[in-house]
């Protein structure tokens, strides 16, 4: 079973710092753009340097040539997983997978975000069919560009598993243990239900950050995903 990725969402080295040490484990943990943007290459050194995996979530969307350099760039930070949209196609995807040549970082690729409805969908991207069928769409293109996996909700994972079979990686965000609010996110689900319907990973950020004892959270969260409570 997969460590729980845990969500940096900070905007500085600092709370990263504070966070980090209140584990003695290593961790699996994700740099989104707001850390990134703020603190850049030196944090992800550094963070690697505290023995931690990392998966660098930048979702890039660019045209293809744009993306290759960016993920050529990338390659050499050593992170264990990137990611690009895959509403930037399949060409995108493809040069996204050339920039990363002779790395062994994984290359996975958003769906559609967590935050996002059905009903949303329709009306901001004009795409009218269902939610589910957009997703499996955008993990069949992902798939056939040679990715690793994708970023999806938990609710589209036994779909997904039955096209791209059980190797095909499925990062599922929108985590929420039962008694945590939702916020914006729109597709969530419960640590259980994610290990039940076949997520290969869950990334878990505020139930974990914004908690009390963030060590004890997460050690519940790890507990529920594994099977162990
Ligand atoms: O579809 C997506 C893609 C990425 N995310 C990211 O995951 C975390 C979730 O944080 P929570 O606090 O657990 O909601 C956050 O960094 C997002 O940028 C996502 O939620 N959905």
């Amino acid at each position: 079973m997969n460590k729980p990725i845990i969500a940096l969402d900070f905007a500085s080295k600092e709370q990263v710092e504070e966070l980090l040490s209140r584990f003695s484990e290593p961790l699996f943990v994700k740099v989104g753009m707001e850390l990134y943007f703020q603190e850049g290459p030196d944090l992800i050194r550094y963070i690697k340097s505290q023995g931690h995996d990392i998966f660098l979530d930048l979702k890039l969307h660019d045209i293809p040539n744009t993306v290759e350099s960016a993920m050529r760039g990338l390659a050499k930070l050593g992170v264990d997983m990137v990611n690009v949209h895959a509403a930037g196609g399949l060409e995108m995807m493809r040069a996204a997978k050339r920039g990363l040549a002779g790395s062994s970082t994984k290359l996975i690729a958003v769906t559609q975000l967590t935050s996002t409805s059905e009903e949303e969908m329709h009306e901001d991207q004009l795409v009218y069919v269902s939610l589910e069928e957009s997703v499996l769409h955008y993990a069949k293109r992902a798939m056939q560009a040679g990715l690793d996996g994708v970023v999806c909700s938990v609710l589209e994972a036994e779909a997904i598993t039955k096209v791209c079979g059980p190797d095909f990686l499925m990062v599922t965000p929108g985590i929420r243990p039962a008694s945590v609010s939702a916020d914006d996110q729109k597709r969530v689900a419960t640590p259980a239900e994610a290990r039940v319907k076949g997520s290969s990973h869950i990334v878990v950020g505020r139930a974990i950050t914004k908690s009390e004892n963030p060590a004890e959270s997460y050690a519940q969260i790890a507990a529920e995903w594994s099977g162990r409570s």
